[in-house]
């Protein structure tokens, strides 16, 4: 008799297509991810990288005229959920597969409140719970000795490698299983840059993490496997 091997499969996206008005983005997609692993996506501009990591997340869907087929299960919870089904609610989805962006875009409050803030939309009320979320999010992301002493400052006056380890703190105070980065060190030095990479190593321990880069020696350093989009199709993978 077969091992029933445990299924070391996070993401299915199957027959998924794109479109922005009449142009066809992403053309029958059929890719999945491993649990615990960082997947690069590299490809040319256009291809549809950007896109197909808010298929993940339903982020495009407030974007006029764009519209999707196919269909996205992520296990989430150790349960298959089909992420477009009517009865998941968007926000359970975007609380365990959170994003981060090229550029950081920090909210225009305090450090602290930044972080806090996804707990305070999850219906979070106690201070102390969220005090010490916010601290272990902060510490987890390299941040909290740089700016334990100037919580209550306007986030916005951190440097650009301070802000955009602000928001992956606030984007992994959740504790979400899924992390989607789009082209995170784009707008960074070096220095920074390597903080978020020993950052990425160590959160896919216990993260599916997908990160969009355009640095082939990044890709080298930190990916478990790189999938090439060309043209909206996956051209290797
Ligand atoms: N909101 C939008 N409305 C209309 N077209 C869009 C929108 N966002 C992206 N596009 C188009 O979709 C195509 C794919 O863009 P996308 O950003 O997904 O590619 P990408 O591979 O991530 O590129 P890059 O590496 O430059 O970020 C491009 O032709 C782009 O112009």
């Amino acid at each position: 008799m077969k091992p029933i091997l445990p299924d070391t499969t996070k993401i299915r996206v199957a027959d998924l297509n794109f479109f922005y008005r009449d142009r066809h983005i992403l053309k029958d997609l059929t890719v999945s991810f491993e649990k615990n692993a960082i997947s690069a996506l590299i490809g040319p501009s256009g291809a549809g990288k950007s896109t197909f990591l808010i298929t993940l997340n339903r982020l495009w869907e407030h974007l006029p005229e764009a519209r999707m087929s196919g269909g996205v299960e992520i296990s989430l919870d150790g349960l298959w959920r089909n992420i477009y089904d009517r009865k998941f609610p968007v926000t359970d989805l975007r609380r365990r597969v959170a994003m981060v962006f090229q550029t950081p875009n920090p909210l225009p409050m305090s450090i602290a409140r930044n972080v806090s803030f996804p707990l305070r939309m999850a219906g979070n009320t106690d201070r102390e719970a969220m005090r010490q979320k916010v601290e272990e999010a902060l510490k987890m992301a390299y941040l909290w000795e740089e700016v334990k002493d100037r919580m209550n400052e306007d986030a916005r006056k951190l440097s650009g490698g301070q802000q955009q380890r602000l928001c992956l703190a606030r984007a992994l105070v959740l504790q979400p299983e899924v992390l989607l980065m789009d082209e995170p060190t784009s707008s960074l030095d070096a220095t920074a840059t390597d903080v978020i990479e020993e950052l990425l190593l160590k959160l896919k321990k216990d993260r599916t993490v997908l990160v969009v880069s355009h640095y082939l020696d990044q890709v080298k350093r930190v990916a478990d496997r790189v999938i090439t989009f060309a043209d909206g199709v996956v051209v290797s993978s």
